[in-house]
């Protein structure tokens, strides 16, 4: 297995962003909170407004504690007024530190309710956020071109962004904590600068080599995950095709299980040897880093005591300043980290924000023309010629036909001759690189896309088989006349799918698909006239068939043909089929050959040609005899 993607050396730490992209990336945290905001705005006023009552709270607690310790002290110096308890108590000389005790406790107990309050708001935002991001991005998904679907490299950003979309809730409660701690840091250093103003200058030093060296491997981290994402799609992929209904009876018989689970394992190998490597050198990093710290902690704790000792400070200012400055260098330290996570954080918001940022490439014109209906001249090609992006071959090219309106068109030809592709220009999921394609004169590009899809019915051969109930399977092909049951029922009937719903144990309500529990799977032809039903929903003027029969029996076939060309009477349809017996029941027949026309004419005219069509058709009538 050498030829396997991701034989790629690791990122280089000088291809890691620049210190100016990371600030860049920081602009994204305004997109979020905006998010945040429109995700639910008292929720996000509660969390802040919480923070903001909990940010006093240690310099409060350091304070009252010093003057705990301090009355304390005062306490052991004077006259005892009595032996006991009581002579004490009755005697007044306790009223003052009970009350401070009280006030401390107080201040404990209001602390952990709100730190559990917030944990609450915070948790029920970050899941309703996590929503609002899905949506907005299956929303902007829906916006997007065939195109976007159909590149890996749109993939990955895809795939990228719906990793963020639930992956990012813990900076919320993050961004808030930092703004929290940003007060906390304040009132603390500004009560350490009131004893002493020298003992601030040495906290850099205890925080700084962590905080560049935490940065530095988030940076890593990231630019790791970035790097792996094909590989990570490769894996999901390996999963799902080694794991899926779909695929099982072909996985069995082909005995591909051993191969596919040496494949996921030499891919999940070589990601998990990288994050391997990098939580090493964060741990060993981590520890040196913080033994720094540790040591500066203490050589300011020995000046403090020493100038106890001497008499400059009380017990209590003793007691308030070491507190004061390890609370300070904690959350300092913290609060820089949060910093650097947070930019850390916002690399991977560049995912999901930058996929918010594709424009769709096929957009309506701003004063769309009305979609003819019906159509009364007809479908023009002209001159089209049309390349997928980053492929050099023309898929078709020089194409020039017409579809008559009311005429009913074959497409035929070999494997890759470019049938699909017309249909894809024609439904408008991807624009012609030359020439145009007009409706009854009227440009293509000159409709608004929804109103091309609305006047089109057109089933893929790989249509989609929903795991949905066989109502909605039919419903789906008009989503507006979803529950409208009784033209379900007559697309059913038309498409000859009224007969297979009946046989379900649950008729119309019945679930299909083997997903979920209840399902029932339909056998492939079974599944087409369910999916030739959706075509039927739409009171479409123009129907497309692409392979529609393939999977039908040759008496289904012939059924399911004569009942579309009774009711494409008067309407426009396109079909596309490798079967001769369906073709020859069209008005016209265009043979293709590398994106383009052969041959044109009716089964007869093609035939009395003597050319491929006739080749063909010898063939497969052969192979019948
Ligand atoms: N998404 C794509 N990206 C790049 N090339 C593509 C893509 N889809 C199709 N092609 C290429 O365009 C050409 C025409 O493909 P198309 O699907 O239109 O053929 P077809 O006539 O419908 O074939 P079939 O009978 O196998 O369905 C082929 O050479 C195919 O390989």
């Amino acid at each position: 297995m050498t030829d396997l993607p991701g034989r790629r050396p690791p990122p280089l730490a000088s291809k890691t962003p620049s210190f100016r992209e990371r600030v860049d990336n920081l602009r994204h945290l305004g997109r979020l909170l905006a998010q945040i905001w429109r995700t639910s705005k008292s929720l996000t006023a509660a969390s802040f407004g919480l923070r903001l009552v909990a940010s006093l709270q240690p310099i409060a607690l350091l304070y009252v504690g010093k003057l705990i310790i301090d009355e304390v002290v005062r306490l052991t110096g004077s006259t005892p007024p009595g032996p006991d308890f009581a002579d004490w108590w009755s005697s007044g000389a306790l009223t003052p530190v009970i009350v401070l005790l009280l006030v401390e406790l107080a201040l404990v107990l209001a602390s952990d309710l709100l730190t559990r309050i917030t944990g609450l708001v915070d948790s029920i935002l970050s899941e309703l956020h996590s929503n609002t991001v899905s949506v907005e991005l299956m929303a902007h998904a829906a916006t997007l071109d065939l195109v976007h679907f159909e590149s890996a490299e749109y993939q990955d950003k895809l795939e990228r962004a719906r990793r963020q979309a639930a992956g990012r809730n813990a900076l919320l409660s993050q961004m808030f904590g930092q703004a929290q701690d940003i007060i906390t840091v304040a009132t603390l250093a500004a009560g350490l600068f009131v004893y002493a103003p020298w003992l601030i200058l040495l906290l850099p030093l205890s925080f700084v080599p962590a905080v560049w060296g935490e940065a530095r491997f988030n940076t890593l981290a990231y630019m790791m995950s970035r790097w792996r994402t094909p590989e990570r799609r490769e894996l999901e992929y390996i999963r799902h095709v080694g794991a899926s209904a779909e695929t099982a009876k072909e996985i069995k018989l082909f005995g591909l299980g051993g191969f596919l689970i040496e494949r996921f394992k030499t891919l999940a190998q070589r990601i998990f040897a990288d994050n391997r490597r990098i939580a090493m050198q964060r741990s060993f990093w981590g520890a040196l880093f913080s033994a720094i710290s540790t040591l500066t902690y203490y050589g300011a704790y020995g000046f403090i005591v020493w100038r106890t000792i001497v008499g400059d400070f009380s017990i209590g200012d003793l007691a308030f300043l070491s507190g004061s400055f390890l609370r300070l260098n904690g959350l300092f330290q913290k609060l820089l980290l949060g910093f650097t996570q947070i930019a850390g954080q916002s690399m991977y918001l560049d995912d999901l924000f930058s996929f918010f940022e594709i424009e769709p490439g096929i957009v309506s014109p701003a004063t769309p023309k009305p979609f003819p209906d019906p159509i009364a001249s007809g479908i023009v090609f002209e001159d089209v010629g049309f390349r997928y992006p980053d492929t050099r071959t023309w898929a078709l090219r020089h194409l020039s036909f017409t579809l008559q309106a009311g005429e009913t068109l074959a497409l035929v030809g070999e494997n890759g001759a470019g049938k699909t592709t017309i249909v894809k220009l024609l439904t408008r999921l991807y624009d012609p690189d030359e020439g145009r394609i007009t409706v009854d004169g009227i440009d293509l590009r000159d409709f608004a896309v929804s109103d091309i899809h609305a006047h089109i019915g057109v089933i893929f051969q790989d249509f989609i088989r929903y795991s949905l109930s066989a109502r909605d399977n039919i419903g789906v092909g008009r989503i507006e006349a979803q529950q409208d049951m009784e033209r379900i029922a007559s697309a059913a009937e038309r498409s000859l799918a009224d007969a297979v719903i009946a046989k379900l144990p649950q008729g119309y309500d019945q679930q299909l698909g083997r997903l979920f529990n209840k399902g029932r799977d339909l056998s492939g032809g079974e599944w087409q006239k369910v999916a030739i039903a959706r075509a039927y929903m739409r009171d479409a003027g123009l129907i497309i068939l692409d392979e529609p029969t393939a999977a039908l029996d040759a008496k289904a076939e012939a059924e399911v043909f004569s009942r579309f060309k009774s009711l494409a009477a008067g309407k426009t349809a396109v079909i596309i089929s490798h079967r001769f017996s369906t073709v020859r029941m069209a008005d016209r027949i265009l043979v293709l050959e590398n994106g383009a026309i052969l041959e044109a004419g009716t089964h007869a005219e093609l035939l009395a040609l003597r050319g491929h069509y006739a080749e063909l058709f010898e063939l497969q009538a052969a192979g019948y005899r």
